[in-house]
């Protein structure tokens, strides 16, 4: 699983940490990531001494490392439905998360993420929605008062020049994130590609979160308004959680 910067002693305390909270039972939403990966290995260590859950993997990535770890899965489209048990809770990463504060004249109330580095954000965020609880895991790098770091969308391939025209018109920059070692783009696990748009500060992240969902074309964007309940920091010491 690839890694982001930050401490990864103190993504480790996070994600660990988070997967404390699984209990018997559980169907429990496993995130992609650097830091959801060590909370998706804490798992796999539980299950070896006899905890009781099933995962529903997020992407590629993460059902691969909870196949590695013994961890039983789970469809999404099995857990989600009239006869699916639902999802108890959910452990992801975030490539930043909103601390809260005023934000130009708007007031960002915090819990707020950025997520999609890895370009595994729709699939996430289908997971993290439908889960009863979802647990954010972070280092300290990942909090800041405000959003402001590029913002993944994942587009339609046909549909990558309206997108970014779109999202020219709201106020954002886009680029096309390209692969690291093959010549040409991310494709993501559905098939489609990822603009990385520069928006600055993102002063109202719930209005641009509606204004890009239902731009034609978009296939999910990596704001995550409203959908966390916890944050699980890793410190240089500890973990500190945070309810939103
Ligand atoms: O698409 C990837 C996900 O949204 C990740 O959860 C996010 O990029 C954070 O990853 P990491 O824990 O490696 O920084």
């Amino acid at each position: 699983m690839k890694t982001s910067g930050g401490s990864d002693a103190a993504k480790r305390r996070a994600g660990e940490s988070a997967a404390e909270a699984a209990t018997d039972g559980d169907v429990v939403g496993l995130g992609t990531g650097s830091t959801a990966a060590h909370a998706i290995r804490r798992l796999g260590d539980r299950v070896d001494a006899g905890l009781d859950v099933r995962g529903v993997p997020t992407s590629f990535a993460s059902r691969e490392l909870a196949a590695e770890e013994g961890i039983p899965r789970l469809d999404l489209s099995e857990a989600v439905g009239p006869d699916g048990p639902g999802i108890d809770i959910a452990i992801d990463g975030a490539d930043q998360v909103a601390t809260g504060g005023e934000a130009g004249d708007a007031l960002v109330s915090g819990g707020e993420l950025i997520k999609g580095g890895g370009a595994a954000h729709a699939r996430e965020k289908l997971v993290d929605a439908a889960a009863d609880r979802f647990l954010v895991v972070v280092d300290p790098s990942k909090e800041s008062p405000r959003l402001d770091r590029s913002l993944p969308i994942e587009v339609l391939p046909a549909g990558r020049t309206a997108v970014a025209a779109a999202v020219r018109e709201a106020g954002g920059e886009p680029t096309l994130r390209r692969a690291d070692r093959k010549d040409g783009p991310v494709v993501t696990d559905n098939g489609n590609l990822v603009l990385d748009c520069a928006f600055g500060e993102i002063t109202d992240p719930a209005a641009l979160s509606t204004t890009l969902s239902a731009t034609p074309g978009v296939v999910e964007h990596g704001l995550f308004v409203g959908l966390a309940d916890e944050v699980h920091v890793g410190t240089a010491s500890g973990v500190r959680v945070d309810e939103v």
